[in-house]
């Protein structure tokens, strides 16, 4: 089966707290490179991994992961609102696959995504519904989570899945890779904000824009300096780099949740999208990392990647 993956951080705040021109020079480089290798590919169905930011998945239920058969976007951060392209017959295929191979599956009929995945689908194919999708929730965000050696059994499963499919697969990560944004943690939090973590009531647009206001400002804080966030560690995040290149995937094994946080930030953890992407195109069959971009951006608040690998 043709397939490929491309990894892409996202950040609310790109065209809200931007850095040096140069700097996103090279990010506007990166992404066109990536562009025009899925216009090379020419994919026909998309398996979209992503994180939620508490939009979408809630303390009520979280689960480690969750393929959707349908989703739609809250449009958060300015990004689109309204329903994904999903490929319902594939996601049910996959789902079924993935079930099969003795993976506990989350399945949502009606996923409630964020910017995870709606920047990625607007910076890569120009909306939110211009290709054939199949949306599977990461948890990347919501402690406790498992060891890492599970979402690559996912990416496995999902990759082996897809291979009966007999379609052009492109497997698209969203997230990380090290960074430390002030999203919120339960533990710990004071009861109006527990409560909105385990509830998820919709906020008011007023409530929205006061959220995200605050998120833009930490943006500001860290790139002017502020040290309040566990900063975003570059070696750390060529080291992951690395291990995908080389196809170096049970490495991820012995990561723990509690180091990569240490090390990399509480939103680390969205590498998770990263590792089950590159476990599905392995699954496949071996691979070629063909293109590999990263920079820190501060301004971000992002270990900011861009890579596309093709199976060979
Ligand atoms: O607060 C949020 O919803 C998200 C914040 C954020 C900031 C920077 C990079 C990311 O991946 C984020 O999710
Ligand atoms: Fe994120």
């Amino acid at each position: 089966m043709p397939a490929a993956a491309v990894g892409l951080s996202h950040s609310p705040l790109i065209g809200k707290n931007d850095p040096e021109p140069e700097v996103l020079a090279r990010v506007d480089e990166a992404v066109e490179t990536a562009k025009t290798f899925i216009r090379a590919f020419d994919p026909d169905l998309v398996v979209l991994y992503a994180p939620d930011h508490y939009n979408g998945f809630f303390y009520k239920e979280m689960p480690p992961f969750c393929l959707a058969t349908e989703a739609h976007a809250v449009g958060d951060f300015g990004t689109a609102a309204g329903p994904l392209s999903v490929d319902t017959a594939a996601a049910k295929a996959l789902a079924q696959g993935v079930l099969d191979r003795g993976i506990d599956l989350t399945v949502s009929a009606r996923m409630t995504v964020d910017h995870g995945f709606a920047q990625p689908l607007e910076v890569l194919f120009g909306g939110i519904d211009r290709v054939p999708v199949v949306p599977v929730f990461v948890n990347g965000v919501a402690t406790p989570l498992g060891p890492v050696s599970r979402i690559r059994a996912l990416g496995t499963a999902i990759g082996e899945a897809a291979a009966a499919l007999d379609r052009r697969v492109l497997f698209l990560a969203s997230g990380g890779l090290s960074h430390d944004p002030p999203v919120p943690v339960l533990d710990g939090a004071p009861p109006r904000v527990a409560d909105a973590l385990i509830e998820g009531r919709p906020p008011t647009p007023e409530q929205r824009a006061k959220g995200e206001q605050r998120v833009v400002q930490a943006g500001r804080d860290y790139a002017a300096g502020s040290t309040a966030m566990i900063p975003i560690n570059p070696a750390w995040d060529n080291r992951l780099l690395d291990h995908l290149e080389r196809g170096e995937l049970a490495e991820f094994d012995s990561w723990t949740v509690d180091g990569m946080a240490e090390e990399a930030g509480g939103s680390a953890h969205e590498v998770r999208a990263w590792i089950a992407a590159f476990a599905s195109l392995a699954a496949t069959g071996p691979y070629d990392m063909t293109s590999r971009f990263y920079e820190a951006i501060p301004a971000w608040i992002a270990g900011f990647a861009v890579a596309t690998a093709e199976g060979r």
